[in-house]
C-alpha cells in the first residue's frame, strides 16, 4: 500500500473575506491536481457546501457549527479517512473553515491526526482588504490568526484605493510574521502557491505544536466553546470547560439564523429589510426566489458588512424553488429577524411588476468574467449553471478522476 501523503491545506479567514470564491477558483484552475474539499459551514443550511463546485465523491460538508468546536478531531478524521483512500486519487485536500473558526484548532486537529496518508499543508488566511480595519478593531483575534498563517491572501484589493492598499500591506505584512502576503481580487492567485511549491524563504507548512503554543495559547480543544451560539434561531448552547475558556473564540458572540421559505419573497420588501438591517448583522448569504418577478432566475445574495450584492443565475434543473438564507451576526435578535423575513413573503404574486425589481437590480453585480484565462496552470472548464455542488455528508468516495470541477455560479 502506498504511503504517499496528501497535503491538507486549511483555508481560513473572517466571514465573507472570499474563501469560497478562492476555493472555487482553485477547483476551476486546479492545474490537473485532483482536489478534495471539506467545507465547514456555520449555520443550519449548508450554503457554502452548496456553493462549492466539487468533484464527485471528493467534497464533504461538515455543517452547522464550527469544526473548531469539535470535542476531538474524530469527525474530521472520519472524512479524512474517506478522502485519503487511494481509490479517490486526491493530490491535495483543502479544508474551508467557517468564517468564525479558530484556525489553530483545525491545525491542531490535523497535526494530531493519526491518519498516515495526510501531511499538514499549511494555513492560508484570507483577508478582506475593505473590511480589515473594522474587523481587526472588533476582533483583535485576527492578529493571532495572521501570525499563524503560512500564506496570507489580501483579497478584494479592488475595493481599496492605492494609499489604503499601501497601508494594508504594511499592517497585514507586519502581523503575518514573515509569511508571504499575496494580493488578489476574487481569489485570483496562482494555485501553485498552494499546491506545489511554497513561497520562497517562507515557512509554509512548517507550523508545529510549538507554534501553536506561542502567543496567548491555543485552546485545549476539549469541551464545547465558551460563550453561546444560536443556531437556527433556536438552539442555544453554552458552556465552557476549563482550559478551553483561556481565549475567546471568534465566534463566541456570533449567532446564526437560517431562513427557508417556499413562498417567494417580494423584492421590494426584501430590499427594505436589507436596507434596514442592523449593524451587527454582518453576513447574509443564500439564494432568493423572487417568484413571478423573475421566474427564470434565482438570486444569489451576499451581504458582508455594508456590502450587498445580488447575482442572478438561471435556476438549476431540478432545484427546488425555495429561498434559503443564512444570517450571521452578533447582538442581533434572531426572532425579530425571522419575523421580518417572514414579512418579506410575496403574498400577492398575481400583482408582480417589473418595477418592483429595480431596487434589487441596483445591487446586481456581474460575476468575474467567465472567459478570463486561468492563471496559466490549469485547463479551464466552462462554467456550468446549476447546483452541481457535491455536498455529500458521509458519501462514499468514488473511484477515479471525476468530472473536471466547474466554477459554481452560485455563492462564493
Ligand atoms: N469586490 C470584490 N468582491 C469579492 C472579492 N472576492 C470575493 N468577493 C465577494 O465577496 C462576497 C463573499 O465571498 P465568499 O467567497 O462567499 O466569502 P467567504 O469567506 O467564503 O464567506 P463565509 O463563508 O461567509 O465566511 C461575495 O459576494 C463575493 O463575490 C474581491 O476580490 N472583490
Amino acid at each position: 500500500m502506498s504511503k504517499r501523503q496528501i497535503p491538507v491545506v486549511v483555508l481560513a479567514g473572517f466571514l465573507g473575506s472570499g474563501k469560497t470564491t478562492l476555493l472555487n477558483r482553485l477547483l476551476r484552475y486546479s492545474g490537473g491536481n485532483r482536489i478534495g474539499v471539506i467545507v465547514n459551514d456555520f449555520g443550519a443550511i449548508e450554503i457554502d457546501a452548496m456553493s462549492v463546485a466539487g468533484q464527485v465523491g471528493s467534497t464533504v460538508s461538515l455543517g452547522n457549527g464550527c469544526l473548531c468546536c469539535a470535542v476531538d478531531g474524530s469527525e474530521l478524521d472520519t472524512y479524512l479517512e474517506k478522502l485519503t483512500r487511494p481509490s479517490v486519487g486526491l493530490d491535495v485536500i483543502v479544508i474551508e473553515a467557517s468564517g468564525l473558526a479558530e484556525p489553530q484548532e483545525l491545525v491542531r486537529m490535523l497535526l494530531a491526526s493519526e491518519n498516515p496518508y495526510i501531511v499538514y499543508g499549511g494555513l492560508v488566511e484570507v483577508v478582506d482588504a475593505a473590511e480589515f480595519d473594522a474587523t481587526r478593531e472588533r476582533h483583535p483575534e485576527i492578529e493571532r490568526h495572521l501570525a499563524l498563517a503560512d500564506l496570507v491572501l489580501l483579497n478584494k484589493t479592488d475595493r481599496v484605493d492605492e494609499a489604503g492598499l499601501e497601508r494594508l500591506r504594511t499592517a497585514v505584512g507586519g502581523l503575518a510574521d514573515g509569511a508571504a502576503v499575496v494580493e488578489s481580487t476574487y481569489g485570483r492567485i496562482d494555485p501553485e502557491l498552494l499546491f506545489d511549491g511554497k513561497p520562497k524563504g517562507e515557512r509554509f507548512g512548517q507550523l508545529s505544536f510549538d507554534d501553536l503554543r506561542d502567543g496567548d495559547g491555543p485552546c485545549d480543544g476539549y469541551g464545547p466553546c465558551e460563550g453561546e451560539h444560536l443556531h437556527d434561531g433556536e438552539h442555544l448552547h453554552e458552556g465552557g470547560v476549563e482550559g478551553h475558556a483561556r481565549h475567546a473564540h471568534l465566534h463566541a458572540a456570533y449567532e446564526s439564523l437560517s431562513f427557508t421559505s417556499d413562498t417567494a419573497l417580494h423584492p421590494r420588501r426584501l430590499l427594505d429589510f436589507l436596507d434596514a438591517r442592523p449593524e451587527g448583522l454582518y453576513r447574509i448569504k443564500g439564494f432568493v426566489d423572487f417568484g413571478a418577478h423573475d421566474p427564470g432566475n434565482r438570486y444569489v445574495l451576499h451581504a458582508v458588512g455594508r456590502f450587498l450584492r445580488f447575482y442572478p443565475e438561471p435556476w438549476p434543473r431540478d432545484a427546488e424553488r425555495v429561498t434559503q438564507l443564512v444570517l450571521i451576526g452578533s447582538g442581533v435578535e434572531g426572532g425579530r429577524l425571522r419575523a421580518d423575513l417572514e414579512g418579506c413573503r410575496d403574498t400577492e404574486p398575481q400583482d408582480a411588476r417589473a418595477e418592483a425589481m429595480w431596487g434589487v437590480l441596483r445591487y446586481v453585480d456581474e460575476r468575474e468574467p467567465e472567459s478570463e484565462p486561468g492563471p496559466g496552470t490549469g485547463a479551464e472548464t466552462g462554467a456550468e449553471t446549476g447546483a452541481e455542488a457535491e455536498a455529500e455528508t458521509g458519501a462514499e468516495a468514488e473511484t477515479g478522476a471525476g468530472p473536471e470541477p466547474a466554477l459554481e455560479p452560485g455563492l462564493g
